[in-house]
């Protein structure tokens, strides 16, 4: 796997995959640029009226419920049937996932359209698989990612999905193997958005590639490298945010290569 990683990458930037975002308004802007920078192609969409035309012609679909409401989920239901139906890989980021009723319940409606990859934090992750053990604060995570392990397996097993929790290390779960990838540095909590645009990265790597394990391990690599080698030019969350745009965008194979650190367990 380590070998192929920078190869989807390169992909990425060669096919420029359109990736149809139906996400929160919190990180619209972000989440488009991260994806400009790797070199795919954005595309926020979610009036009724187009979104099954726009997942026909997309790559991948991303459906991230951070500020969801009644419009919106219709949005995001009708996206995920025409994806489900016409085999196109969609992500799901189950942002919030156990804060309330409304949105356990919008998540168990999406995830009957058997999303190709959820990628959420720890607590969403657990509360997804319904781990009553977790208690829930808004979008960040109270646990630890390595907690939320037996529940990524629970999900892989009940939905066919592959499954990443995203923490200090990160873990893509299949049906085989769980690969970790400790990269990252803590400051990137402290920008809004960074599991959002993890999540929207899968989906363009997802587009161009069949392997989905490996998709969703090269954008968490990709993204955390970057993370690493922003924060070293940073002040603090502001510059993070502009510096992790320039270090996806300038990313080298050597500079990857040399700070991957990838782990594979059966
Ligand atoms: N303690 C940490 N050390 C290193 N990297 C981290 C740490 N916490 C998060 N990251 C990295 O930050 C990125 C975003 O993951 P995070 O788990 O913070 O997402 P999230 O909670 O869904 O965020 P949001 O909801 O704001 O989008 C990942 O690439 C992850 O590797
Ligand atoms: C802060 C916030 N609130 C809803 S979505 C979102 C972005 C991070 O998940
Ligand atoms: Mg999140």
């Amino acid at each position: 796997m380590e070998k192929s990683l920078w190869q989807h990458i390169a992909t990425v930037r060669q096919q420029s995959p359109l990736v149809h975002n139906i996400t929160n308004f919190v990180v619209m802007n972000n989440t488009a640029n991260a994806l400009l920078a790797v070199g795919a192609s954005p595309i926020m969409a979610h009036a009724h009226s187009e979104v099954a035309d726009m997942v026909s012609i997309a790559h991948a679909l991303v459906i991230n419920i951070g500020t969801l409401d009644e419009y919106w989920v219709e949005s995001m239901l009708l996206a995920a049937a025409t994806a489900n139906k016409s085999n196109k890989p969609w992500v799901l980021d189950p942002v919030g996932a156990g804060a309330t009723a409304y949105r356990d319940e919008v998540l168990q409606k999406l995830l009957a359209f058997n999303p190709t990859i959820i990628r959420g934090n720890a607590s969403e992750i657990m509360a997804l698989a319904k781990n009553n053990t977790v208690t829930t604060k808004g979008v960040d995570s109270t646990a630890a990612s390595n907690d939320a392990i037996s529940s990524a397996r629970l999900l892989v097993e009940k939905y066919k999905a592959v499954v990443c929790i995203s923490g200090a290390v990160d873990f893509v779960v299949d049906s085989k193997q769980t690969v970790s990838i400790t990269n990252g540095h803590p400051l990137m909590t402290k920008v809004t958005g960074l599991g959002c645009s993890a999540t929207a990265l899968i989906g363009a790597f997802a587009g161009v590639t069949a392997n989905k394990t490996e998709a969703a391990v090269a954008a968490m690599a990709v993204l955390s490298i970057a993370g690493e080698l922003a924060e070293q030019q940073s002040k603090g969350p502001g510059s993070l945010q502009l510096h992790l745009l320039d270090q996806l965008y300038a990313l080298t194979e050597e500079v990857f290569n040399a700070r991957l650190k990838l782990g594979i367990t059966a």
